[in-house]
């Protein structure tokens, strides 16, 4: 065989074995995966803007449509990494000028630096972390946000368990740290929250909507669940 036909069958097993897997959990090849990309308005508008994620134009397209991020708010953003959520909320809060704005997250990997963000690195899921957020917090906070997603198994009914477990721990964690009238976002997959999470969202909340913004990909389940007017009454209000 002649050196380039071996190459070629090389380069046809390796795309056969590095396979990528989608939110879906479909695999792609790494070859279709990187023309996807390559393809992908958004990956080259986030590369010119300078957002680390193409999903930071789901953040932009979620706020252009509710209006939930004001200049001088609080917010947390439940995994965070990369960071282009994070980056985003600290723009439209201005988080640099302002003094009362600030971003606090938190994800399993660690995230480069952000003017107006403090970033924790942890598991959301262990049983200290949402003190420890409270604690960098200080106080009652205007959004927080969930883009959490555990990493695509393949298995739908796994992977739908893991983001209902992380979307309910966000939940509680919104009803502790909320100011009324607070704004709750957060990632669920198709079919949107589960029927218990809602009917308890919408006791806490005034409106409960779903929404999947045009940046969120076709072939993806997520979907965004936006949660605003929030009722109840944070634990920082308890403590005082
Ligand atoms: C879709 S990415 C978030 C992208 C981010 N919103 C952005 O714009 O760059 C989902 C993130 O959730 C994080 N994650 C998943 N489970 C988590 C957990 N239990 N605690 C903290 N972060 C978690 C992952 O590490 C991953 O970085």
């Amino acid at each position: 065989m002649s050196q380039s036909k071996k190459w070629k069958t090389v380069q046809a097993k390796r795309d056969k074995t590095v396979r990528v897997k989608t939110a879906r959990g479909r695999k792609l090849s790494s070859t279709r995966w990187l023309q996807r990309q390559l393809n992908d308005p958004y990956v080259q508008e986030a590369h010119r803007k300078g957002y680390r994620s193409r999903a930071a134009f789901k953040l932009i397209e979620l706020d252009d449509r509710f209006e939930f991020l004001k200049p001088g708010q609080k917010v947390v953003d439940l995994g965070c990494a990369p960071g282009g959520w994070t980056q985003v909320a600290a723009e439209r809060i201005d988080a640099e000028k302002n003094p009362n704005g600030h971003v606090i997250g938190i994800d399993l990997q660690e995230v480069e630096e952000i003017p107006g963000a403090t970033l924790l690195v942890g598991d959301f899921m262990d049983n200290d972390a949402p003190d420890r957020l409270k604690e960098v917090i200080g106080g009652p906070v205007d959004v927080v946000l969930s883009d959490m997603a555990a990493s695509a198994s393949g298995h739908p009914q796994t992977d739908h368990i893991r983001i209902t477990a992380l979307v309910e721990a966000a939940a509680y964690f919104a009803e502790e740290v909320l100011k009324p009238n607070g704004w709750f976002v957060a990632k669920v997959l198709a079919g949107g929250a589960d029927a218990d999470l809602l009917k308890q969202l919408k006791l806490q909340f005034q409106t409960v909507r779903h929404a999947k913004p045009p940046a969120s990909r076709k072939d993806s389940s997520e979907t965004y669940l936006v949660a605003s007017g929030f009722r109840g009454k944070n634990t920082f209000s308890d403590a005082s």
